[in-house]
């Protein structure tokens, strides 16, 4: 039997686990039935679950009805881990929401993308079935910002400031580059500077969001990178090309995309020239890019905004006020308050609601609490963090009372 299954409405088919004897005898095994859900789309069951132990992580297994046998799907993003079962719903046609029972609040919600463009775009890539997890964030934090620009137009300046100003609200995504450091650059830090064979082997097991080659290196965006920035709580910041740019523009990342122009190509060069870190043949390989990157920020349409750095602060005063942190002063950010979601529940969806209900008998007086789940502002996606999980409780007791409580905004 099925742990939780999924709700009625229509939205997502609801059977049990049992239902699958059948094709079970097509040579997959079925094994710890009770901590599984299924869920149809289309032609595809999507059975996810896994062992009751808390060590392994939650699998995914899809049963095709077309080929008419079971699939193993390339899996990307962090997987969640175990836990003693799960209800799961799908929504709009592309994901499936789960929620852990008896799990910490901070890892009871989960969305495995099956229908994403982020997944069709990978499963194009990979050649094979592909599914993506991403993690539920609560409360509202804002979107990641896309920092593009030629080499030496001044964009680790102007980020540094930022970061300078605003230490609690920023995060740097630290990218992963198959480049030498430079003098005062750290591991870990500046960049995971990395072997060639090693992150071309990290690309093709998906760890990577974007990645592209550079003035003849490997830059790439870790799934990983961006994960600690929004489980510190912060905003995260991306300098990366416009190639990168594009990739993350085609994924569920949903970001501000900011584009860096130099005055004109006299003053990059000698920007380039005085910073002094590069060799003369690598100088002029980044001024013959430049051409094409400045072409491309300017038409491509994948930049919200151009900004030009000739004079430094001005831009900067440009930047934050794009970024609407003009006269902000730095407040301590509140964070938004987590609610333990009931190890018995059912789950239920009502157009952008999701309702979860739990009963639990006091000796005295029955209390029944539900808590609601608003799915209609979920931003960003797999892999990686789903963000503006909203959840309001609502207590009503059996004399009548009942009372509701904003848990987050
Ligand atoms: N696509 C992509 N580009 C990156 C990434 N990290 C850095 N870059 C870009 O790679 C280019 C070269 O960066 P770097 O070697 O630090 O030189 P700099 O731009 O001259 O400081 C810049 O355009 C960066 O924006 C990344 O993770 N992905
Ligand atoms: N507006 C500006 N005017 C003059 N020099 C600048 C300006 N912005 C940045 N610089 C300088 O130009 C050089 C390149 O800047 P940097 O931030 O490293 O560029 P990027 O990260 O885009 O490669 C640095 O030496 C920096 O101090």
């Amino acid at each position: 039997m099925v742990a939780g299954t999924n709700s009625s409405m229509g939205e997502a088919p609801a059977f049990l686990v049992d239902d699958l004897h059948g094709e079970q005898l097509n040579g997959f095994d079925l094994k710890n039935e009770a901590s599984k859900t299924a869920t149809v789309i289309g032609d595809k069951k999507y059975v996810i679950g896994g062992a009751d132990d808390e060590t392994a992580f939650i699998e995914v297994q899809i049963f095709d009805h077309n080929l008419g046998e079971w699939v193993n799907p390339t899996v990307l993003g962090n997987k969640p881990l175990s836990c003693k079962g799960h209800s799961s719903v799908l929504l709009n046609n592309d994901r499936i929401l789960i929620i852990k029972k008896g799990s910490k609040p901070d890892d009871s919600t989960w969305f495995l993308e099956v229908e994403t463009p982020y997944v069709r775009q990978q499963r194009k890539v990979m050649g094979t079935e592909v599914v993506a997890w991403s993690k539920g964030v609560i409360g509202n934090a804002e979107k990641p910002i896309v920092i593009s620009g030629p080499s030496g137009v001044g964009k680790g300046t102007l980020i540094s400031m930022l970061m300078k100003e605003f230490p609690s609200m920023f995060g740097f995504s630290v990218s992963h580059t198959t480049r030498a450091p430079r003098g005062m650059e750290k591991d870990g830090v500046h960049y995971h500077f990395t072997e060639k064979s090693v992150m071309e082997k990290e690309i093709r097991d998906g760890k990577f969001l974007e990645f592209a080659s550079v003035h003849g290196n490997l830059y790439g965006t870790s799934v990983e990178a961006v994960e600690q920035v929004a489980d510190a709580g912060k905003r995260c910041i991306l300098d990366i090309d416009v190639q990168g740019a594009r990739s993350v523009r085609a994924s569920s990342l949903e970001a501000i995309f900011i584009f860096i122009c130099p005055p004109s190509m006299e003053e990059l060069e000698k920007r380039l020239r005085d910073r002094g870190t590069e060799t003369e043949e690598q100088i002029l390989k980044r001024l013959r890019n430049a051409k094409a990157e400045i072409e491309q920020g300017k038409s491509s349409g994948i930049f919200d905004f151009i900004l030009y750095n000739d004079n430094l602060e001005e831009c900067y005063e440009n930047l934050k006020k794009l970024l609407g942190l003009n006269g902000h002063v730095a407040a301590p950010t509140k964070p938004a308050r987590e609610v333990n979601l009931p190890m018995d529940h059912s789950v239920s969806k009502i157009d952008d609601k999701i309702i979860i209900n739990s009963i639990s008998p006091g000796p005295e007086k029955e209390s029944k609490n539900l808590i609601i789940l608003d799915v209609s502002s979920l931003k960003g996606g797999a892999p990686g963090r789903t963000r503006g999980l909203n959840f309001h409780a609502i207590h009503s007791f059996s004399d009548g009372l009942s009372g509701m409580d904003r848990l987050s905004c």
